[in-house]
């Protein structure tokens, strides 16, 4: 590695992203990943809408024409902390050589089992950002979904992902706010009423406003260049995303 790199890498006290206390949580729930009514209900709600906004993105940044059948062939692209592979399978479909990373090898287990049934080839690994920067490993696109609130040093962890980004690539982080509203919908909402997420599963006191995101994003050389709203509107029972509303779930992307 160069000494540039080590910079950029900008790791926490320990150089890792990793809290052992998060991870324990997704260890907990790891069999329920394709469950779509299991604990990670959310996120399978969720799943149409984020992947709307990082084909179009995605297609926008790269010059892909959204509507072909395979508009990510040829792009190199890394979902860190993947989970069961809810969005890593779809960008495989979508044509991309795809990088899927947990440090929950449980997740790793799960997500590596569901890809093979479905035919799909995915490079799945047990490993953390930082020991993908150091390995020298670099993508189009790095994908950070729902993962932000749950690592040791967010800012780092931003810093990581702009290492692993290849000039002229993006960075799509997703994240819950930190503000009343996102406090009712995310920890009242979804933990106490609904009952989605098992109690203690997000802490609001983790969450990142976008102004923090995007000052992370800037501050890693990846300035911020779109954000929206992803909201869940309760009557009709979906999400949608909104150019306004980034009060509770938001995305962003970061340019190289
Ligand atoms: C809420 S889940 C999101 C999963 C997936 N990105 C999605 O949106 O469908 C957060 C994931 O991040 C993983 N994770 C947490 N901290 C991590 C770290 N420091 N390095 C790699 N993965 C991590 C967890 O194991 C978990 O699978
Ligand atoms: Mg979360």
């Amino acid at each position: 590695m160069t000494q540039d790199s080590t910079l950029v890498t900008g790791r926490n006290a320990e150089g890792s992203s990793v809290d052992p206390a998060e991870l324990a949580k997704f260890e907990a729930m790891a069999a329920e990943w394709w469950d779509p009514n299991g604990k990670f209900k959310p996120l399978h709600m969720l799943n149409p809408t984020r992947l709307d906004y990082i084909i179009s993105r995605i297609g926008a940044e790269f010059g892909r024409d959204a509507r072909s059948l395979r508009p990510f062939e040829g792009l190199r692209l890394l979902d860190i902390g993947c989970g069961g592979g809810l969005l890593t399978e779809p960008m495989a479909r979508l044509g991309a050589e795809v990088v899927g990373a947990d440090a929950v090898e449980r997740n790793i287990s799960v997500a590596s089992l569901h890809a093979e049934q479905q035919g799909l080839e995915i490079d799945y690994r047990a490993t953390t950002a930082e020991a993908l920067a150091d390995a020298g490993e670099r993508f189009d696109a790095v994908l950070a979904l729902e993962i932000v609130e749950h690592v040791a040093d967010p800012a780092a962890f931003v810093a990581t992902c702009a290492a692993l980004t290849k000039p002229g690539g993006v960075m799509i982080v997703s994240t819950l706010n930190r503000t009343p509203k996102s406090f009712g919908a995310a920890i009242i909402g979804a933990e106490w009423i609904m009952r989605w997420l098992p109690k203690g599963t997000h802490e609001w006191h983790r969450f990142i406003t976008p102004e923090e995101l995007a000052g992370m994003m800037a501050a890693a050389g990846m300035p911020a260049v779109d954000r929206r709203g992803m909201v869940f509107n309760p009557i009709r029972w979906d999400w949608s995303l909104s150019e306004r509303d980034l009060s509770v779930n938001y995305i962003m992307t970061g340019r190289r």
